[in-house]
C-alpha cells in the first residue's frame, strides 16, 4: 500500500535579501528605476518519490541540499510551490524537536497542545500525559513553564509526545542525537521497536553507518534535486564517491 507520494514537488524559499525588502525600499528603488525582484531560491526541484507501507528510506546529502526541507514538505509544515504531496496514515514528525512549544505555557499544557497539533483529541492527550512525562523524565516539571527547561529537556519532551503511540509514518531528522547518552539509548530503543513493527520511516542523517544499518533504500539530494536513488548501499557509495571526487 502506497503511503507517501511526491509528484514533481518543488519549493522556492525567500532569501535574506527578500526578507529585508520592505515597502519603503521597494518604492524608492522603483522610483529610481532600479527595482529588481528580490532573489528566491529553488530549494527543492522536481522531486518524485513514492513510499509503500513499511519502507525505510534514508536521505543523504551535503549541508543545505534540502533534506530537512523535504521532510517539512512531507509533514505539511511547508507547502510546496509546485507539485503534489499525498500522505496517508498518522504521521509523527521528529523535526526540530520542541520548536513548536509555547515558552510561557506549562509543560503539561504544551504536551496537550502539541498532541492536538499532531491530530489527537484533547481528552486522549490528557489520558496520555502521565506516560509522556514519564518517558521524558519530566514529571517534576509538569506545571513549570517550558521556558524553565533546558534545550535538551525540551527535545526530550518533543520526542516523548511524538512517539507516545505507534505512528504509521515516522520522520526522523537527526533526532537520535537529542538529550544525554542515557536518553539517547532510550530513544534508540523506542525507534528500534517501531522499526520492528513495520512503521514507514524516513531518516535524514549524516551518520551514513546508521542509514546503512537501518534503511533499505536511500535518496541522495544535491542542490534540492535527487542526484540518485536506489538501494541504500549503492546510493551511499555513489554519494561518498562524489564527496571523494570534489
Ligand atoms: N527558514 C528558511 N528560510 C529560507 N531558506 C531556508 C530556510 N531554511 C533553510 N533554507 C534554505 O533551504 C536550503 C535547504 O536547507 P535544508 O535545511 O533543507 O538543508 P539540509 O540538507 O537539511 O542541510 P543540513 O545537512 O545542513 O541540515 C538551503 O539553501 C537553506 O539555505
Amino acid at each position: 500500500m502506497e503511503v507517501i507520494r511526491l509528484d514533481r514537488v518543488s519549493l522556492y524559499r525567500r532569501t535574506q535579501e527578500e526578507f529585508s525588502y520592505d515597502f519603503k525600499t521597494s518604492l524608492i528603488s522603483l522610483l529610481e528605476g532600479k527595482y529588481r525582484h528580490p532573489n528566491r531560491k529553488l530549494v527543492l526541484s522536481d522531486i518524485n518519490l513514492t513510499l509503500r507501507a513499511g519502507d525505510r528510506v534514508g536521505i543523504v546529502g551535503a549541508n543545505g541540499s534540502g533534506k530537512s526541507t523535504l521532510l517539512k514538505v512531507i509533514c505539511g509544515i511547508l507547502k510546496p510551490t509546485g507539485g503534489k504531496v499525498s500522505v496517508s496514515g498518522n504521521l509523527a514528525p521528529l523535526i526540530e524537536l520542541g520548536a513548536g512549544f509555547d515558552a510561557s505555557m506549562s509543560v503539561s499544557d504544551n504536551v496537550i497542545m502539541y498532541g492536538v497539533m499532531l491530530g489527537f483529541a484533547r481528552r486522549e492527550m490528557r489520558r496520555r500525559l502521565p506516560s509522556i512525562l514519564d518517558f521524558a523524565e519530566l514529571e517534576d516539571y509538569a506545571f513549570a513553564p517550558v521556558k524553565s527547561l533546558s534545550s535538551g529537556m525540551k527535545a526530550r519532551l518533543g520526542f516523548a509526545v511524538a512517539t507516545d503511540v505507534r505512528p504509521d509514518i515516522l520522520l526522523l531528522d537527526e533526532v537520535l542525537s537529542v538529550g544525554d547518552a542515557q536518553f539517547r539509548k532510550k530513544c534508540r530503543r523506542r525507534i528500534e521497536k517501531f522499526w520492528a513493527e513495520n512503521v514507514t520511516i524516513i531518516v535524514v542523517s549524516h551518520d551514513l553507518k546508521f542509514i546503512r544499518q537501518w534503511c533499505q533504500r536511500a535518496v541522495w539530494l544535491e542542490h534540492g534535486k535527487i542526484a540518485f536513488t536506489g538501494s541504500v548501499d549503492e546510493t551511499v557509495e555513489r554519494y561518498l564517491a562524489e564527496v571523494e571526487r570534489v
